[in-house]
């Protein structure tokens, strides 16, 4: 046995949960960008699975409770979601590593495909069918993303469309994005109850995915254009007004999206009423 008073080298250290990543396992390239929590960069996992990993800045994010819900979010696997491989939570600054999506946000795929994609409603509606497929699989799983936005997806090989960065706006510690009074809380894509109340569901997630069509059916515009936030409150919600139609948007396609921003959320359909109106309007080419 070792010499008393020498301290043995901890083992590794590497929990071996099956959402631990081994650091040493991970190559890092260029930055992706910045998100609310710090920096991405993109990366290589074993030598050959390209990710994404999110550099957790200190202080942005509860991280305990978070790497408690990696155990969650990791079993939450649909072919429209970006999949999360594991985390780094041995070290600071911790790590989240991701499926890697090559085309970046779908907010700036839109912009800068709007000339040809406006051209091609069918794609367009496909792009929202693949986005109504991912949630109505987090509804299966009864889970909110609370932040659903054209910002928060992704584009992959192929043009697939994948959600990202879900139920991750629980974990975000900066009050001006957590309040419904804050400067970064997404108003534009919030229902009256979570504007009134903060009461999220799937349904709040349903009026989120209506702006978001709105989004993709405009190639990227932002909502209500110039209007302030406070502005946009009184407007929808004690006025009754709503996101006009866009100019490449058929009509039975607005009618999905209008019905998507009933008032009270109990008329709103669910995920899987929208996928089969978005399919059959998908079947007939028009
Ligand atoms: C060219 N290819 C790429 O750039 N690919 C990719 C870019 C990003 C990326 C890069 C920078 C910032 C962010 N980002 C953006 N918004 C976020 C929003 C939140 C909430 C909590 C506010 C919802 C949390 C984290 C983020 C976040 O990390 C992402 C997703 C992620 N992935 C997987 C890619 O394949």
């Amino acid at each position: 046995s070792p010499p008393t008073g020498t301290s043995q080298p901890s083992t590794a250290g590497f929990g071996h949960d099956i959402w631990e990543i081994d650091p040493t396992e991970l190559e890092l390239f260029e930055e992706l960008g910045r998100g609310q929590f710090g920096s991405v960069k993109r990366g290589k996992w074993r030598k050959n699975k390209s990710v994404a990993v999110k550099m957790m800045q200190q202080g942005m994010m509860n991280e305990d409770d978070f790497i408690d819900e990696a155990k969650t979010m990791k079993m939450l696997q649909h072919e429209n979601l970006v999949q999360l491989y594991g985390v780094c939570s041995k070290q600071r600054p911790i790590y989240i590593v991701i499926e890697y999506m090559k085309h970046g946000s779908l907010l700036n795929y839109l912009k800068r495909q709007r000339g040809v994609i406006l051209k091609k409603p069918n794609k367009l509606l496909d792009m929202c069918l693949q986005v109504c497929r991912a949630m109505k699989y987090l509804e299966s799983q009864s889970f909110i993303h609370r932040d659903l936005a054209a910002r928060n997806c992704l584009v992959g090989d192929n043009l697939v469309v994948k959600v990202g960065d879900f139920g991750l706006a629980r974990y975000v510690l900066d009050d001006e994005y957590t309040s419904s009074s804050g400067t970064k809380f997404p108003i534009k894509w919030a229902p009256p109850e979570v504007l009134g109340y903060t009461r999220f569901s799937s349904k709040s997630d349903v009026w989120a995915f209506g702006v978001l069509m709105w989004e993709i059916f405009t190639g990227g515009d932002m909502p209500y254009g110039k209007i302030k936030n406070q502005e946009v409150v009184e407007q929808v919600v004690h006025h009754g007004k709503r996101l006009e139609k866009p100019q490449a948007c058929p009509g039975e396609v607005y009618d999905i999206m209008m019905v998507c921003w009933e008032k009270d959320e109990r008329n709103r359909p669910g995920f899987a009423v929208l996928e089969n109106k978005l399919a059959n309007l998908s079947d007939d080419d028009y």
